[in-house]
């Protein structure tokens, strides 16, 4: 008999998923090999920054008050009596009309308390003239005036960028306390799919899902291995889902989540006692998507056809990936933006749609033709258009919310 599934809300599914996510235990890793990791702890100045009085430019170092008076008619002038770059340190005082020449980067020598650009002066014997006076404290970088000691520069959850490994080095990290990746096992089911190296014989498709979520597994720098299914036989597919999460926290398989006659997945979560989180969502596509837990392992049942597995993936696999990983925001964020063409077909439920979205203009249009079996508008697209369920008939002009998914490929010339 057919088997009977509650279909739930996506909302709903997302939370389920994020609920019973748990983050991974914490480790430590090299700086250089921090990217892509989520800070698994607040970062905090360990002193200030600047750590000192620096100069902001090439010239010279005096007292604001020997410049006072200054003018074109009146041009004062200084003797040079020391002269350091940056990484060196002056140990002379200034007095009164002496100079110390100094490089950008250089400590403020002791008695000073003002730069003279080089530009601005002109050099003589001793050292040089200038024409304007200078205020104490003019063109000084002050120690502390980024960051003071103490200060919360950066939370745990917070994504590392290469921005973030510039703050690190900046505090003498050497290493970084993040969560552990978990380790992502994938496995492309169905007897059609036949691998690159071979003959594309009648009725055989090749495997583009196991390369696509491998690629955004990529992405967020996760390890993947991949099984090889030969075919859809039950045993064969429980053994290998089996090995699969005797080796991996996750357990990602696209096809075989629907009522067909040689789609396994649905007894395999049964004879290895998983709980199913949900196998019917109203959404479209990916309804069928199923998620399953056994132990502390989730397992992701992404649909077979390209466009479902792929919308499964970024609402369900993604979000929970990045909670494992100790990730602030899970979410993809969502903006709206105004849909460049009409698009009339009825939504019974929330529709995600392979999308175009043009970000400097809000502007968003389907990308090409999106089926659930859908391959090339994945390519195309930099986003989802989210239509809820029980709409139709959204005219160009109008608005709709679009989740971001990727923006990389896009650009201008300014
Ligand atoms: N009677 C019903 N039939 C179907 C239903 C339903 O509710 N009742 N749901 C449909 C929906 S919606 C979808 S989506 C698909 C989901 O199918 P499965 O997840 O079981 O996936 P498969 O049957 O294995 O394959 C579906 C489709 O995708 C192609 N495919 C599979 N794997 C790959 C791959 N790695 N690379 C490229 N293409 C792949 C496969 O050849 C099929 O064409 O079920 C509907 N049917
Ligand atoms: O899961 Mo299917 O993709 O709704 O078409
Ligand atoms: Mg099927």
């Amino acid at each position: 008999m057919l088997e009977k599934r509650t279909v739930i809300d996506v909302q709903e599914a997302i939370n389920r998923c994020i609920i019973y996510a748990t983050e991974m235990p914490t480790t430590e890793v090299e700086l250089e090999k921090s990217l892509g990791y989520y800070l698994a702890e607040d970062i905090i100045a360990s002193y200030d920054i600047p750590m000192f009085d620096k100069s902001p430019y090439d010239g010279y170092a005096v007292r604001s008050a020997a410049t006072a008076g200054a003018s074109g008619d009146n041009r004062v002038a200084f003797k040079s009596i020391d002269h350091i770059g940056a990484g060196s340190v002056s140990d002379k005082t200034l007095s009164h009309n002496e100079a110390v020449r100094i490089m950008t980067g250089a400590p403020i020598p002791s008695g000073a308390d003002a730069v003279v650009m080089l530009e601005q002066t002109v050099a003589t014997e001793e050292g040089f003239t200038l024409r304007k006076s200078f205020t104490s404290g003019e063109n000084i970088s002050k120690q502390g005036e980024e960051c003071k000691k103490g200060d919360v520069i950066l939370t745990s959850g917070t994504l590392i960028t290469p921005g973030v490994i510039a703050v690190l080095a900046t505090f003498s990290y050497q290493q970084v306390a993040v969560r552990k990746r978990p380790s992502v096992a994938l496995i492309a089911t169905g007897s059609e799919l036949a691998e690159a190296d071979a003959e594309l014989t009648p009725g055989k498709i090749r495997n583009s899902n196991g390369p696509m979520i491998a690629g955004l597994l990529n992405e967020m720098h996760i390890q993947t291995e991949s099984y090889r299914v030969t075919e859809d036989h039950f045993e064969h597919l429980l053994s290998i889902v089996q090995q699969a999460l005797s080796k991996h926290d996750i357990v990602i398989t696209t096809g075989g989540v629907s009522v067909g006659d040689f789609d396994f997945m649905p007894a395999i979560y049964k004879a290895i006692e998983a709980d199913v989180l949900f196998n019917k969502v109203a959404m479209r596509p990916g309804s069928v998507t199923t998620v399953a837990v056994k132990d502390e392992q989730m397992l992701f049942g992404l649909s077979g056809n390209p466009s479902a597995c792929y919308s499964g993936f970024e609402l369900f696999t993604k979000p929970v990936i990045k909670k494992m990983l100790g990730a602030k925001h899970v979410h993809a964020p969502v903006m709206e933006a105004e849909l460049s063409e009409d698009f009339t077909k009825a939504n019974p439920f929330t529709r995600f749609i392979r999308a175009e979205l043009d970000i400097v203009n809000r502007t968003v249009r389907p990308a090409g033709f999106n089926k659930s079996n859908a391959v090339v508008a994945i390519a195309k697209s930099n986003s989802m258009i989210i239509l809820p369920g029980g709409t139709r008939g959204f005219q160009n002009g109008d608005t709709v919310k679009v989740m971001l998914t990727r923006l990389t490929d896009q650009g201008q010339s300014w």
